[in-house]
């Protein structure tokens, strides 16, 4: 569970939003449109909601941007609201309320003809059972948006080479789905996805039903797909492993309602609730937290001045090797300057949970403003005034 390669600079919190949902709702059931409007029944539990109305609300007021080439995933258990969530970013599921944008345009408004637009080359879906068409080869299947959107056959056929080549299935170009391997399929399904270069790519709990070996390839598949190509990516998945190693943002939903919106190390160091803290009990902090969440101000100038030099990105598992090597405290050194200081007893804290990460690092506010969505870059702990060169 690496964070290597993330979005985690401050230019990417700064890119501008690809989608922005604002206030959305979807709800199941007789005379759905009354419920978001209500709020004697937005106040109800689902189970409330179910017997007064026998609506659900699969999607509960949920409002986040994806920032363009970040990788924004939506977990939780089953039945809290992800597929439909994703689902209505291109209305394949018809929100009830609320607005969906992309790059300035209203969703909600599109006529069919843009609608399909949107869905054939801006937003291409990649799904969990792969949706390929059996008596196509693999090339034809990866062609075959190319071919909808009316491309001509040598050209999309070129094409479609090139991305299969850049999924790894150079030679199985001429095989049926029937005789592929699910993993490989997958990668079938990823490529057609990537054929029409659409800005966004949607992906539907893709891997589910890999098993673990085949699954942690296509991850890193998409890891080096992301890295090499800045692509804006939205992965739904109940793994809560798949969203730490490849989420840049994570939003975790339950009962249709996102209760956390934050960076996997703001997931696990500062949980909004009991909820997710029960969540993310068992992840490994050390691999998840940064040394932002770990360092404190330098104690006096020799502590600022010696010891071994680290990122502020940088694990808290990667400090603790840093320092064992080492035998002394290490600095957190940005640009030159020494932001901080790690030792022993700061790294252990946080591998023990004692350390208070809302007190460092990920401080109480940015909780809440995580809860509600609201857009609020990560802050460190006020950094040492010691200029140090590294
Ligand atoms: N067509 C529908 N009619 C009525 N209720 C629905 C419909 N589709 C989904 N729901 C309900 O909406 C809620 C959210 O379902 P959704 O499929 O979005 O969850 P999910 O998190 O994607 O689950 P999973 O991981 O099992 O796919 C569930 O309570 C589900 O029963």
């Amino acid at each position: 569970m690496s964070t290597t390669g993330k979005n985690t600079t401050a230019a990417a919190t700064e890119r501008p939003p690809v989608f922005s949902v604002d206030g959305l709702w979807k709800v199941f059931g007789p005379k759905a449109a009354r419920v978001p409007a209500d709020p004697d029944l937005t106040a109800l539990s689902p189970a409330e909601l179910r017997s007064r109305t026998g609506c659900t609300a699969a999607v509960a007021d949920v409002s986040f941007d994806v920032r363009k080439g970040e990788v924004f995933v939506v977990m939780g258990l089953s039945g809290s609201g992800k597929s439909t969530l994703v689902r209505c970013l291109t209305r394949l599921i018809e929100p009830t309320a609320g607005s969906i944008v992309i790059d300035g345009e209203d969703v909600r408004a599109m006529d069919r003809s843009r609608l399909r637009e949107l869905r054939r080359h801006r937003a291409a879906m990649v799904f969990q059972h792969f949706g390929l068409l059996p008596h196509r080869t693999v090339l034809d299947n990866v062609a075959y948006g190319l071919e909808v959107q009316g491309m001509g056959r040598a050209e999309r056929r070129e094409r479609a080479a090139a991305i299969v080549a850049k999924v790894g299935l150079e030679g199985l170009e001429q095989r049926r789905p029937g005789q592929l391997s699910g993993g490989q399929r997958q990668r079938v399904g990823l490529a057609r996805a990537l054929a029409v270069d659409p800005e966004v790519l949607l992906f539907d709990e893709p891997f589910s039903a890999l098993d673990p070996l085949i699954r942690r390839d296509m991850q890193e598949e998409v890891v080096r797909l992301h890295r090499e190509e800045g692509r804006t990516m939205v992965f739904i998945t109940h793994d809560l492993q798949e969203a730490l190693k490849l989420g840049d943002r994570i939003a975790l939903m339950r009962d249709g309602r996102v209760v956390q919106l934050g960076t996997p190390e703001e997931i696990v160091g500062s949980p909004a609730d009991d909820y997710v803290r029960e969540f993310v009990r068992d992840v490994p902090r050390e691999q998840v937290l940064t040394v932002r969440t770990a360092m404190r101000p330098a104690a006096n100038a020799d502590e600022a001045g010696t010891g071994p030099a680290i990122r502020p990105e940088a694990t808290v598992s990667e400090a603790i090797e840093a320092v064992a090597r080492a035998g002394s405290a290490a600095r957190v050194i940005s640009d030159g300057r020494c932001l901080g200081v790690v030792d022993a007893a700061d790294l252990l804290s946080v591998v023990a949970g004692t350390a208070a990460a809302g007190s460092r690092a990920a401080g109480a506010a940015r909780v809440g403003a995580a809860a509600t969505g609201e857009r609020r870059e990560p802050t460190g702990p006020r950094p040492a005034t010691t200029e140090e060169p590294v």
